[in-house]
């Protein structure tokens, strides 16, 4: 592989110690930056970085050389909440949002995430990975270096494994890491509206084995929601996952106070994602522990359902980590500069500490912390450069505008 050398940095940004896996309290506010930086990208990792009037006189043999002229680099996004995987838009449920429709009244007249499970029986896997392909790689060219996708539009053993399988193409395919997440407990199917109990079996009993026997996922998911899954039935399945390994990655607290953050703490969750409900207990279950609360603004922004509570998890010590939640129903987005933004504007985060939360953080909430969402020698080469900017600041604040001039990912100019 080549090398590449990266010049006239305006600010180098990210540069956390490679030890430093996950930050929660104040700690959030700190994001350590160099000016008038180089930085160096060899194998595919980050080499090593310094300031320009100590460039090395020594470069590896057919060193390319690219300027940032000015611009800042960051790491690249680390997206760790994503359903992007599905078979069609849902733009009819978005104007009857507009007409005053709820999430849960559409999901009630077979709208939601039914509609989606019954379009993506219908495709075939070429037809999903093809699809998904699209928006991995707006996603890539929107900044994004590393991505968890769920499953969760299946919900029968056949098409749960569909899912799963594209993802693992896409895992193949593309040149960032990519986690998959089992999330079958997304909605209960309607052959199984009335027998829930037989849903969860189908679930431990017939789709959890192959699942684990293929490989097909890194985490378990489920929503833990009214009308959804039970805290009583999120604890069974998660239960079940342990056995094989898996440990959660849940929706909780979403539409209202579920009990899903306590029930994904008692089974080690990586991360709690949502919280837009979020409660004192809740917090203080949260309070000074390493799981991760992953937040989305850009879902309730879409919705216009409360936005979670950021300041409060920041003050308990709580990690906080930011993702978009790109799915057709309820965030139709895939654009990290845009949480990013809304980070700042909605959860009142500080640039450095919604930047760290779409970063290291991120990386963190999908067990990927070691390898990417910083800037550390040793790390994987997944960086953007930006426009030259007046300040950090400059980017969560230009919110709908992409500020990103240039992809790196690998060590490698896209
Ligand atoms: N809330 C559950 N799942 C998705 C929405 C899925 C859908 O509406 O298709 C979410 O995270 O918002
Ligand atoms: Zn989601």
């Amino acid at each position: 592989m080549s090398s590449l050398l990266i010049t006239h940095i305006g600010t180098l940004i990210g540069l956390h110690p490679k030890e430093t896996l996950l930050l929660k309290g104040n700690e959030m506010a700190k994001l350590p930056q160099l000016q008038d930086a180089w930085l160096l990208c060899e194998e595919g990792l980050i080499q090593d970085y310094g300031k320009m009037d100590q460039l090395p006189q020594h470069l590896p043999n057919g060193v390319k050389t690219v300027s940032a002229s000015g611009g800042f680099v960051f790491p690249s996004w680390c997206d760790s909440h994503t359903h992007i995987v599905f078979a069609a838009p849902r733009e009819e449920e978005f104007v009857m949002k507009i007409a005053g429709k709820s999430y849960e009244e559409i999901a009630a007249a077979g709208g939601g995430i039914l509609n989606s499970a019954a379009k993506l029986q219908l495709a075939t896997e070429d037809e999903l990975f093809e699809s998904a392909s699209v928006r991995l790689n707006d996603m890539i060219r929107q900044g994004t270096g590393a991505v968890e996708i769920k499953s969760g539009y299946g919900l029968s053993v056949e098409s749960e494994l569909k899912m799963l399988r594209v993802i693992r193409r896409l895992k193949e395919s593309f040149p960032i890491p990519v986690k998959a997440s089992f999330l079958a407990a997304h909605a209960f199917p309607l052959a199984y509206k009335n027998d829930h109990a037989g849903y969860i079996s189908l679930i431990i009993d017939k789709m959890l084995p192959q699942i684990a026997a293929d490989g097909l996922a890194d985490y378990m998911d489920a929503f833990c929601e009214q009308g959804f899954f039970s805290v009583e039935e999120t604890d069974q399945l998660l239960n079940a996952a342990a056995k094989y390994g898996l440990r959660p990655k849940i929706h909780a607290n979403q539409l209202s106070v579920s009990g899903g953050v306590q029930v994904g703490i008692k089974h080690q969750a990586i991360s709690v994602d949502h919280l837009e409900a979020t409660d004192d207990a809740a917090i203080a279950a949260l309070a000074n522990g390493d799981t991760i609360a992953t937040l989305l603004p850009s879902c309730s922004f879409y919705l216009g359902i409360p936005f979670a509570n950021a300041r409060t998890l920041i003050q308990a010590n709580v990690p906080v980590a930011l993702a978009t939640d790109y799915n057709p129903g309820s965030t139709p987005s895939g654009n990290m500069n845009l949480v990013a933004s809304l980070g700042c504007i909605k959860l009142k985060m500080l640039p450095e500490e919604a930047i760290n939360a779409c970063s290291l953080n991120g990386a963190a909430a999908m067990q990927l912390a070691d390898q990417t969402g910083s800037i550390a020698k040793g790390k994987r080469a997944n960086l953007f450069i930006t426009r030259p900017m007046p300040s950090l600041a400059y980017l969560p604040y230009s919110f709908g505008q992409s500020q990103i001039e240039t992809i790196i990912l690998n060590g490698q100019i896209q």
